[in-house]
């Protein structure tokens, strides 16, 4: 059975000897290969780097620097890459092929080659090489596949806000930053209000795309770069606002609910409103050594809880009534109702 052809490869042929390196490299041509030719190691280095060709073959005897001078010095300029490197030579001893190996050449040849026997090793060095390309392929699929996989493991596939276990690792070290910089942190924990009743209305296919149009208006609102938002459970989300004090969540809060009312998204089941609302709980602290994201979400979930027993469709914060019943009659007004 008749190989297969090779596709043509680009080989760099580095001889001394004119007449041999014409001869070989005729040879090559012949078999529809591309020759680039050199006289000397250092030269050979050059075009090395020039044409990166795909194989090269490489006379040991030169005058001057060697091939095996030209071999690992061709070795030590493609770091992470393999250009198959085959050496030819008149030395037929063992302590030579062991040094051709030695320093860096991938086969070893004793002159006179015959052509066939030439042929048969670029064959066998342009499997090789097609091994390694595959396997450079198939190390960046893994890798691309892998990026994707960290990803989607940190996303909420309805809303693609982060999930609750991403939120809980950023929390802990947003938590550990602004105890470092004695920052003010808020955390905020918001539900749709009457959500039942929105999915039990129009079902759970509107229920979903609300679901997503919360999302994008969360999103929207979360304006600094550092400001992130998630999906918390099924109609929770959360948000943390670093370098953000009582004043700053306050109009924070109040930008959510100027949001959700601009948006009107019509609710037909919801005694708070007649478009999709929210409540949020809200707690701020300049954490210490105590603040852990357990004790914030449980506060912050407190506070949920408090905005939702006063009526919905608003937020609540225990530090700010506690602000505002110090400044009963000042401009904050009323107690939870922002
Ligand atoms: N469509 C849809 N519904 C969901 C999803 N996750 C949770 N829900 C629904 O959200 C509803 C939450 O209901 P409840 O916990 O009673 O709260 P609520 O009706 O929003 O009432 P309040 O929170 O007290 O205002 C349930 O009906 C859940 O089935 C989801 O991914 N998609």
């Amino acid at each position: 059975m008749l190989p297969t052809p090779l596709p043509p490869l680009r080989v760099l042929v580095v001889d001394d000897q004119r007449s041999t390196r014409q001869l070989l490299a005729a040879q090559l041509r012949a078999a529809g290969h591309t020759v680039l030719e050199s006289d000397s190691g250092p030269d050979g280095l050059l075009q090395f780097g020039r044409h990166k060709p795909d194989l090269v073959l490489l006379d040991v005897e030169m005058p001057g620097e060697d091939g095996y001078w030209a071999a690992r010095q061709m070795r030590a300029a493609e770091a992470g890459d393999w250009t198959p490197i085959i050496f030819l030579s008149s030395r037929d001893q063992d302590q030579d092929l062991w040094q051709g190996i030695e320093s860096g050449g991938d086969d070893y040849l004793v002159r006179p080659v015959s052509t066939t026997v030439l042929h048969a090793k670029l064959r066998a060095m342009q499997r090789l090489r097609r091994m390694q390309s595959r396997l450079l392929e198939l190390s960046d699929e893994l890798r691309a596949s892998n990026e994707q996989l960290s990803r989607l493991s940190q996303e909420d596939a309805l809303t693609g806000l982060m999930n609750r276990r991403a939120f809980d690792a950023r929390l802990q070290h947003e938590i550990a930053s602004a105890r470092r910089d004695l920052q003010p942190l808020t955390l905020v924990l918001c539900d749709v209000d009457h959500f039942k009743g929105y999915n039990d209305s129009l079902g759970h296919v509107e229920g979903d795309s609300c679901l997503q149009h919360v999302a994008q208006l969360l999103r929207q609102t979360c304006r600094r770069p550092r400001d992130c938002a998630a999906r918390y459970g099924g109609e929770e989300f959360a948000l943390i606002l670093p370098g953000t004090p009582r004043s700053g969540a306050m109009t924070f809060a109040r930008a959510v609910l100027r949001t959700f009312a601009l948006s009107a998204r019509p609710h037909p089941n919801s005694a708070a409103a007649a478009h999709v609302t929210l409540s949020g709980g809200i707690t701020t602290c300049v954490p210490d050594a105590g603040t852990t994201v357990e004790g914030l979400l449980q506060r912050a979930d407190d506070a949920l809880y408090n905005a939702k027993s006063r009526g919905r469709n608003r937020f609540f914060s225990f530090e700010m009534q506690m602000d505002t019943l110090e400044q009963r009659h000042s401009s904050w007004g009323g107690l939870d109702k922002i």
